[in-house]
């Protein structure tokens, strides 16, 4: 994808050095998602006072809301430590293995990407969330037998920016699932005025709502903008980020309003210039705009949609009548919306 996309949610090697100052540690500091904190506090408090390891949590939600950054406020809240891997890195059955009897009592084992994790890998980890066993296999050939071991009780927190990609059996065997939503302006400005705060720029209230508003529901979007706005600030202004000074460098950065950019306005352009508005087949779309269909799935449309510029069908992706206005168009029909939302299961 579009690696210079400013307002892309995936992260940079840049938002990764910074993310180690502004990344929030504790629940108190994790802004929005409200009920998500409200429950985690509760299970989180609940198995603390049993003495316990916290039941295995899922956390799905697109890139940029902060799934990582829960695993640990949540390994943070429980006294423990937290170990961190991906389902891409463990390749064998043995790699899990290894990670699992490493493990302290009531740690967090944190698999982030866990939709990817292979098939042997998965059977490995069923009995090891329920039973906190596992079976290794000793020597081969005829000679070769199967031992069970004993693993400390553990949480495992899963990650995924979409649950439909995971397993049932794998699924089933989280006790809490939590979905990540995007967060509202309100909450945004929250998280730029904290985040100026840590990184001492000098931030008026009126310049951390209009970065916040164009930050597509996403903190790390929010802290993306926040510093390339801190730049324009002080090379072309004095240094503090105001309406003025932040509107400017939105306009330099063409992050329009909606906290579009060229690729969204592409799309939305795509839809109803060469396909009528549409239904138009992902596919299609993926294949007009030179992304990969996981890219347009997972981490351009999910803003789109959830902001009623884009609606879902049966027969595929149809530009909005707010689309067309926000391009300057006159709209054409309705679209129906679809029942059937993958992402309904939850
Ligand atoms: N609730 C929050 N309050 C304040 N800041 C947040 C919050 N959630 C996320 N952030 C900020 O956004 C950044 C990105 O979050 P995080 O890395 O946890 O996202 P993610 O969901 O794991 O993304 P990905 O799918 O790319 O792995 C964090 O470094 C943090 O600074
Ligand atoms: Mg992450």
């Amino acid at each position: 994808m579009n690696e210079e996309r400013i307002i892309a949610s995936g992260a940079t090697r840049e938002d990764e050095a910074s993310e180690a100052s502004i990344r929030p540690r504790r629940l108190a500091d994790y802004l929005g998602q409200q009920q998500v904190r409200e429950q985690m506090q509760i299970f989180i408090d609940a198995a603390r006072g049993r003495s316990e390891a916290l039941d295995h949590v899922l956390i799905f939600g697109p890139p940029g809301l902060g799934k990582t950054t829960l695993s640990h406020v949540i390994a943070n809240e429980l006294g423990v430590n937290l170990r961190a891997t991906s389902g891409p890195v463990i390749e064998r059955a043995g790699d899990l293995a290894a990670l699992l009897t490493n493990l302290q009592p009531h740690d967090v084992l944190f698999i982030d990407e866990i939709h990817r994790l292979s098939p042997v890998v998965e059977e490995v980890l069923y009995p090891a969330m329920e039973d906190f066993q596992i079976d290794i296999m000793i020597g081969e050939g005829p000679a070769a037998r199967s031992i069970k071991l004993d693993l400390p009780p553990f949480t495992l927190v899963g990650a995924t920016t979409r649950a439909g990609l995971l397993t049932a059996p794998l699924r089933d065997r989280f006790g809490i699932v939590q979905r990540l939503e995007f967060y509202s302006s309100v909450e945004l400005t929250q998280i730029v005025t904290r985040s100026a705060q840590i990184l001492g720029i000098p931030c008026e209230a009126e310049g951390a709502v209009e970065i916040a508003k164009r930050s597509r529901g996403t903190p790390r979007i929010a802290n993306r903008l926040l510093r390339r706005v801190r730049d324009y600030a002080q090379v072309r202004a004095d240094g503090r980020i105001d309406r003025d000074s932040a509107n400017a460098a939105m306009q330099m950065l063409k992050v329009d309003p909606e906290g579009f950019d060229e690729l969204d306005r592409r799309l939305l352009n795509l839809i109803i210039e060469n396909f009528d508005g549409g239904p138009v087949g992902v596919e299609s779309l993926a294949a007009a705009l030179s992304e990969e269909r996981g890219t347009l799935e997972d981490v351009i449309e999910p803003y789109l949609i959830q902001q009623g510029f884009l609606v879902r069908t049966a027969r595929g992706r149809m530009a909005s009548h707010k689309a067309y206005r926000h391009l300057g168009l006159k709209p054409k029909r309705a679209p129906e919306p679809e029942s059937g939302d993958p992402e309904a299961l939850f």
